[in-house]
């Protein structure tokens, strides 16, 4: 199978499109931000500025990922890059007086605000109901920042997340490990021996299995894990327990039944920042870059394109493949007589080096040269 050359496009340089504060088709339902879609976009004046000559992909959803092509250096263009986020924007102190405010999947309590802490420590968090809208919340200028769970030691991948990083065009600026020390949480006074149920985040269930096995109680799946313990508080259900963290038991009044209660004493969620700018990479500290691309159909094309870092000494921290969704499938045969069909994929890439050094220059270079590939995004943590 031929490779097809083409370029490497860095998100770094995709332009930002944003809704003035008036605009915004947003309202607040309790605590938890509720976005209503609605699309009337108003380019910046830099982003128009910036409008890319190159190719344009169009996405399933008819959003566009836009792209500037590179074919030399990978700094060709820095001039045009938006402002870097300065190392004030990323502290958690106040920017001129203001606390930098993080979007979070869920309520007060859930495991994200606590990556969101972890990162900024003094930030104000803003609950969403689902992770679509804290995407749109950084989009729409009404946080500076989301945490996005992206993976889990036990449960792998989320992969809708995955998704939805390249549905929208924040860029990846940070990322926060956490152990999830999960409790068994009730109404004060009742012994785990009385529930009957319990509820939680589906992945958190399954991440306490044997502990909700031996207890043989049924389990009902929330949306967030805060969000269960809210419900058995609100609605006082004596019967029901949630799992959940002991700040939610705090939070929400609930007594704690049994503690670190998850199968895996080493459960991690691994969650990524994102923001509407990039960073600019330096060599100062260790960093991370996130890559995603397409590859041609043939023998050995993958490995090809991993030799890329193998070569260069580069290690890569996660290797993770999505069906394609605006090429979701291809029908060698339609005959409908057992044929093969293809999806596919797009690859997602996490290697340890920074984009200022000219070994992840190089890579990414050759790589170029060899493959279809498209979107490279950065991750600096
Ligand atoms: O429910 C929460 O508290 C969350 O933050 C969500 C979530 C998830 O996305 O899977 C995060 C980490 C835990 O592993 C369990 C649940």
């Amino acid at each position: 199978m031929a490779l097809k050359a083409v370029s490497i496009c860095i998100c770094a340089n995709q332009s930002i499109s944003h809704l003035g504060v008036t605009d915004l088709g947003c309202r607040r339902s309790g605590s938890v931000l509720n976005l209503r879609f609605e699309r009337k976009w108003e380019c910046c004046g830099a982003s128009a500025q910036r409008k890319p000559q190159a190719p344009v992909l169009g996405l399933q959803d008819g959003s566009e990922l836009t792209h500037i092509t590179e074919t030399r250096g990978f700094h060709k263009d820095l001039n045009s890059l938006p402002r870097p986020l300065t190392a004030m924007d990323l502290s958690s102190f106040p920017r001129d007086g203001v606390k930098v405010r993080v979007a979070y999947q869920g309520l007060s309590g859930a495991y994200s605000e606590a990556a969101a802490l972890k990162a900024y420590p003094k930030c104000e968090t803003v609950p969403c109901d689902h992770y679509e809208a804290t995407f749109k919340a950084v989009e729409l200028w009404l946080v500076d920042k989301a945490v996005l769970h992206i993976e889990h030691s036990v449960g792998g991948s989320i992969h809708r997340n995955y998704d939805l990083l390249l549905r929208h065009r924040l860029h990846i600026v940070g990322e926060v490990q956490l152990l999830v020390n999960h409790c068994l949480l009730g109404l004060p006074g009742v012994r785990k021996e009385e529930l009957k149920r319990v509820l939680s985040h589906p992945q958190a269930l399954e991440q306490c299995e044997i502990t909700l096995n031996k207890l043989g109680v049924v389990r009902v799946s929330a949306d967030d894990t805060a969000t269960a313990a809210q419900i058995v508080a609100s609605e006082g259900l004596r019967e029901t327990g949630a799992v959940a963290s002991a700040r939610a038991a705090k939070i929400y009044g609930l007594d704690i039944l049994a503690e670190k209660i998850q199968d895996d004493s080493d459960n991690i969620s691994r969650f990524l920042i994102l923001a509407r700018e990039p960073i600019i990479p330096g060599t100062d500290r260790p960093h991370k870059t996130s890559i995603v691309f397409t590859l041609e159909e043939g023998p050995g094309v993958l490995f090809k394109a991993l030799a890329v870092f193998a070569l260069r000494d580069i290690n890569l921290s996660k290797i993770e493949s999505r069906p394609q969704r605006n090429r979701p499938l291809r029908v060698v045969d339609d005959s409908n007589q057992g044929s093969a069909k293809y999806f596919d994929y797009l690859f997602f890439i996490d290697f340890e080096a920074s984009m200022a050094e000219p070994r992840a220059q190089y890579a990414l270079g050759h790589l170029q040269l060899n493959l279809v590939c498209w979107s490279v995004s950065k991750a600096q943590f």
